[in-house]
């Protein structure tokens, strides 16, 4: 299959962004949230499909034991502002596995688990009016960084990279589809201050101790699992068996190749070190510390 060339980043509302999340905006916008729709909100590359993975066997698990085995990530998880590249708006194919609000308005399965990037400011106020509850997943900025430069590396329905001394200035400068990492993480801690609805994780918690994270997301969610569902999910979730599992490990998208860099590549806290330099980590602290100051988020670079 021919695909399209890569796209290009574009500013939308004052945030970077590609068509393959804006061409639906208006169907985005207006989308019906139900009550009881959970949303995985994230910037890219911060821990989306770890999540989206975890809640999916949290809920579906025990009723369907073969989905996580035999459905793709992105039909059990639909990917709300997604387009399929290619498809001009209007003519897509709406089904599950473009992902998109059509996809999700069909999904049969109660709760509804969504997908999102958006900045907070986008979220469609569906969302906001039923009151769903939303997990956020950050992750900290040079190892997301790090995951963002390798994913667009691979994904040719992503911009071109270039070098990686380029990526790197980009992201300070928020060029990024999705926008700027520090808008993002930050909009969505200010939401969460006053919003209960939202749960806001930290990928290095995750890898530090994905048992006491498990536990927080069923205190959340109000679930309780029995000691060998909970073993289950903990295994499900683990690193390798995510990275074999072809329905989590996105070896069956068209737009990813896996020659270039797999998607689950490392799943480390610490990978920044083997990627910038010392001049890089100074330059890229004396930015984040001005970027930062006035908010209460921290994060951890290593663990
Ligand atoms: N189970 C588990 N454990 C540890 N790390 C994991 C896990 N699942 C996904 N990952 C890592 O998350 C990175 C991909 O992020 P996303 O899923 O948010 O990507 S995406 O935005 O949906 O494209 C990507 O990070 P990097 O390896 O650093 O590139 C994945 O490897």
């Amino acid at each position: 299959m021919e695909l399209p060339p890569r796209p290009e980043l574009f500013d939308f509302h004052g945030v970077s962004m590609i068509t393959y999340f804006t061409d639906n905006w208006e169907n985005v916008q207006n989308f019906q949230a139900r009550p009881d729709d959970i949303v995985i909100a994230t910037y890219p590359k911060a821990g989306t499909t770890w999540v989206s993975h975890m809640l999916d066997l949290l809920y579906f698990g025990k009723s369907s034991p073969e989905r996580g085995s035999t459905m793709p990530i992105s039909e059990r998880v639909p990917f709300l502002e997604f387009t399929a590249p290619g498809q001009p708006s209007g003519q897509r194919d709406a089904t599950i596995s473009n992902g998109s609000v059509e996809a999700a308005d069909k999904m049969p399965s109660s709760p509804r688990l969504i997908k999102t990037h958006l900045p907070v400011q986008f979220v469609p106020k569906s969302f906001w009016e039923q009151n769903c509850r939303i997990i956020y997943v950050a992750r900290n900025a040079k190892d997301n960084v790090v995951s963002f430069f390798h994913f667009d590396r691979m994904n040719m329905g992503q911009p071109e990279p270039g070098d990686w001394p380029s990526f790197l200035q980009r992201f300070q400068e928020g060029k990024m589809v999705f926008g700027s990492w520090y808008d993002h993480v930050k909009g969505w801690w200010e939401k969460k201050q006053t919003n209960p609805k939202i749960l806001y994780l930290m990928y290095e918690d995750l890898a530090e101790d994905r048992g006491r994270e498990l536990d927080r997301v069923c205190s959340f969610l109000g679930l309780s699992l029995t000691e060998e569902e909970r073993c289950k999910v903990i295994e499900g979730v683990g690193f390798d068996a995510m990275k074999k599992n072809s329905m989590t490990n996105y070896s069956t998208d068209k737009y990813m190749d896996f020659k270039i860099s797999p998607f689950m590549r490392k799943g480390k806290v610490g990978d920044w070190k083997s990627h910038f330099t010392v001049s890089q980590n100074e330059q890229f602290d004396k930015e984040y510390q001005k970027k930062m100051t006035h908010t209460t988020l921290r994060f951890r670079t290593e663990i």
